[in-house]
Parts: C-alpha cells; structure tokens; sequence
C-alpha cells in the first residue's frame, strides 16, 4: 500500500511531540448545571488520551466544544496553537479540517456508495481530485478491513463494518486528531471487537493524535498514552493505563473502576 495515502505516516522514531490541544479553565453550562467546571488539560501531538468517568460527567460535552458544535460559557480552547472561540468563520472551517470524529452513531450518507461516503468530504471540502479521493478512499479500506464493500451501501452492511467505514471517511479528511465519542455503544457485542481492533492498529501504526471516550476499559488500558478520569466536571486523576488502572489515587477513582471493570 503506498503510504503517502494513508492518513499519516508511519510512526516517526523521535518526532517532536508539540501540545495539540489545550483547554483552560474550560466552564460549560446548561441553565443551572455546570457540566465543566474551569477544566485544564491538554494533549500532546500523536498521543492517545483516554476520558473515563461517569455517565453525565461531561466528556462527551468535551469533544463537542472541540467540534465547536457548542461554546464555553468560559475558559479557551486552542486547537494546534488557534483560539477556537473567538475565531472567524474561517478559522473555525480551518480548525475543524484539523479534527475528525467518529460518533455512536455512524451517520453515513445512506444513498451513496462506500467508496462515495469516504471520497466525498476530501472532494467538496479539501477540493481533492476523485481520483485522487478514490486512491486514499481504497486504502483506508484495506485499514479497516472493507476492501471487499466500496460498491455496498451503508444498508447492506452491519453495524460493525458501517462503523468502521465512518472511520474511514474521518481518516481520509487526514485530520491531525482523531475524537472517539463512545464509538461501540450503539453497537452489538459481537460487533465490538472488529471495531476496537481497527482502533487499535490505527493507534499503533499512524502519528495520529486520539481524544476518546469509551466505556471499554480494555481498550482504553491497550491504547492509552493517559487516562483522564473526570468526575463532576473535572478531571479528579490523570495517569498512564497502569497507574490509574492498577493504583488508582483517588477514592472516586476506585469506586468507578470496580463499578465497570
Ligand atoms: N444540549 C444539552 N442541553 C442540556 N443539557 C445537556 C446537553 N448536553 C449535555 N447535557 C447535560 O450535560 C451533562 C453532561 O453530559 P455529557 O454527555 O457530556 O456526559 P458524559 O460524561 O459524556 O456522559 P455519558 O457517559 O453518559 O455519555 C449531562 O447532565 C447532560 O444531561
């Protein structure tokens, strides 16, 4: 496979690793609940960071503001050095072709073709040639597995396979992050493991950067460079997989972990 289509090159022994995102003193609100209360974190380029915590603590809330599909009540959020807010209209179109996300939901075009849902963004947005879609479009399906679907629709595909397509069709904008928002969940048990599989050799043969909020403690402890564990809006323990999945500082922590795992 050439590589220079695939979403990033290969794993570059000694790259410098620069901060990619930030968030500072981050506070959302909805009415009268505070959902991140002055949130700090950042992620380092080419790493995987890993949000863990309870239902309703505010990590999917987290990749939104990223997606700047809502706006912080206070605090800023950088994105590869830009301020997501204040930004002009086409800062935020710059800063969004640097971000993709793969949602519970799969959300493909249902008339279009496989091959057309993943060529079809890299030809309208980035003004890529078809042909030239197409070539990338054919080798991230050899990543995930789905070589064999370009002609199938969505509807003729499981849930698994039509996951991993909008895997794909993330990749081929060649965003520099990647935003997993609990991307199994809608998903039938024995259609995971395909899933997390694809994940995981996206995360250990590309450079690129993954933010993710998953319930799957085993995934997150295998692809991990840190695991945040948010509580109430913020982030109560910060750790390598080891760290926080076997010692666990915080009494919170603990009682999370033992409730999932
Ligand atoms: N658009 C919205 N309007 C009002 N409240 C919202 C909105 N979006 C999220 N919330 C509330 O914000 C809180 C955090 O939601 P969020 O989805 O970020 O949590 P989460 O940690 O991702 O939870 P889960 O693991 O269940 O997905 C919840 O109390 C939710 O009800």
């Amino acid at each position: 496979m050439p590589t220079d289509t695939l979403p990033q090159p290969g794993k570059t022994p000694g790259k410098p690793a620069g901060e990619l995102i930030r968030l500072e003193r981050v506070t959302k609100r909805f009415g009268t609940n505070t959902v991140l209360d002055h949130l700090d974190f950042s992620v380092d380029a080419g790493k995987h960071v890993t949000l863990i915590g309870p239902s309703g603590s505010g990590k999917t809330t987290i990749l939104r503001l990223l997606m700047t599909l809502l706006k912080p009540d206070e605090g800023t959020i950088t994105v590869d050095g830009q301020q997501l807010f204040p930004a002009s209209d086409k800062q935020v179109r710059e800063i969004r072709k640097k971000i993709g996300m793969v949602f519970q939901q799969f959300n493909l075009f249902p008339n279009m073709t496989v091959l057309r849902n993943i060529t079809e963004a890299p030809v309208t947005v980035l003004g890529m040639s078809r042909d030239e879609a197409g070539e990338r479009a054919r080798d991230l399906l050899d990543l995930v597995g789905l070589a064999d679907k370009r002609d199938a629709r969505p509807t003729q595909l499981s849930g698994g396979q039509q996951q991993r397509v909008a895997i794909a069709r993330a990749l081929a904008m060649r965003p520099q992050v990647l935003l997993l928002d609990e991307v199994t969940s809608a998903l039938d048990p024995e259609l995971v493991a395909g899933v997390l599989d694809v994940l995981r050799d996206i995360a250990r043969s590309t450079d690129i950067t993954m933010l993710c909020v998953t319930h799957e403690m085993g995934f997150a402890r295998d692809i991990s460079d840190q695991v945040l564990m948010f509580d109430s809006g913020r982030v109560i323990e910060a750790g390598s997989p080891e760290k926080i999945f076997s010692e666990p500082e915080q009494a919170r922590t603990r009682e999370f972990l033992s409730a999932v795992l």
